[in-house]
């Protein structure tokens, strides 16, 4: 019986410990757990916490036992930055889906900066965090760029309902995550605003084409973003209303007020993806990441957008 420590008591971090318990004892952190005596986290209604899980917003001391990291991407750097001295030389796996916008990169990077002596892993793919609490059947790809850590982190937190498999490309598991998010937003203002299936299928189709031009640039290897952790993931976001990134375009779409309260991480991504993309000479390459950036932070409507992407010169695929 193995533990683990999980940071962050959101939705993620909360379903992977109901699956994780099946393993070992697990330590769920999170700043604002007064639900704890309930056993239920409202961010996951429905969901009884097993006995396996101790839930504390006291950080626990340090021990042999790999750290999760499910907080919000552009929350992640601070968090490593203030906590470095409990969690340097440590397992953490970075859970969170996204590009930090002040430093333009990665969670890998940020736990490379903040604790350069901690073995920095990533856990990846399509998987809503409902799904996992519920116990539904759920593959992920787990990255470590040191290939005997991947493998005894992939031993430890595979569960009987948990399918993790292993790469050592963390630059593409983890962009994969992180770009698919754009996408899904434009999903969701394509099907909100009406612009039907198959505007969908194109959008996604070089939505990807982007992902893999953007990551391979960045040292990715593509054949990561055609697995879980990209294509996999991109399906199921720009697919499935139960993503909050797919739901704030599909709010966008249909003129409603989006909820601002979710965790959207495809918002400060696009941005991020965009000035990276232009320090890359990679501008003019990113024209869909480009168009959620500026329709988000409204910039340009809707139809414009549309129209921008209809009208660029004609190309080979
Ligand atoms: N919910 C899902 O289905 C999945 C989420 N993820 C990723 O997991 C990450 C976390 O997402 P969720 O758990 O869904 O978000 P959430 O919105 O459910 O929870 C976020 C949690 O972070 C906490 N938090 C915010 N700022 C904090 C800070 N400065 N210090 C400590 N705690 C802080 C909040 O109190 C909240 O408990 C995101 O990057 C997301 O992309 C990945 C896969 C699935
Ligand atoms: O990353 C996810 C599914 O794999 C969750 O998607 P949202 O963050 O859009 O809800």
């Amino acid at each position: 019986m193995s533990g683990v420590t999980i940071l962050g008591a959101g939705a993620f971090g909360t379903a992977l410990a109901v699956t994780l318990a099946a393993n070992g004892p697990v330590v769920l952190w999170g700043r604002d757990v007064g639900w704890a005596a309930a056993r239920e986290n409202p961010r996951l209604p429905g969901v009884t916490l097993p006995p396996g899980v101790t839930v504390t917003d006291r950080l626990p001391p340090r021990d042999g036992h790999p750290v999760l990291l499910a907080l919000p991407m552009q929350v992640t750097g601070a968090f490593l930055r203030d906590h470095a001295g409990r969690l340097d030389g440590r397992r953490l796996v970075a859970c969170s889906k996204g590009v930090d916008l002040a430093t333009l990169r990665g969670p890998s990077a940020l736990i490379e900066r903040h604790c350069p002596a901690a073995l920095a892993a990533v856990l990846t793919g399509p998987s809503f965090a409902a799904d996992i609490a519920r116990g539904l059947p759920t593959a992920l790809t787990l990255a470590c760029a040191d290939a005997n850590v991947g493998a005894a982190l992939q031993a430890q937190l595979s569960t009987p309902v948990l399918r993790l498999y292993r790469t050592t490309d963390v630059a593409g598991a983890e962009l994969g995550g992180a770009l698919k998010n754009v996408i899904a937003i434009a999903a969701g203002i394509v099907m909100g605003a009406g612009l039907g299936d198959s505007a969908r299928a194109a959008l996604m189709t070089r939505g990807y084409a982007e992902m893999v031009r953007f990551a391979t640039r960045l040292g990715a290897r593509a054949e990561t973003l055609a697995g879980l952790s990209g294509l996999g993931d991109l399906v199921l976001t720009c697919t499935s209303a139960q993503s909050r990134n797919f739901r704030h375009g599909l709010a966008l779409g249909r003129g409603e007020p989006p909820d601002i309260t979710a965790t959207v991480e495809g918002l400060a991504t696009a941005r991020a993806v965009v000035q990276q993309a232009n320090r890359l000479a990679l501008a003019g390459q990113m024209p869909v990441t480009q168009m959620v950036s500026a329709v988000t932070e409204g910039r340009v409507s809707i139809a414009e957008a549309v129209q921008a992407l209809m009208t660029r010169p004609l190309r080979q695929e």
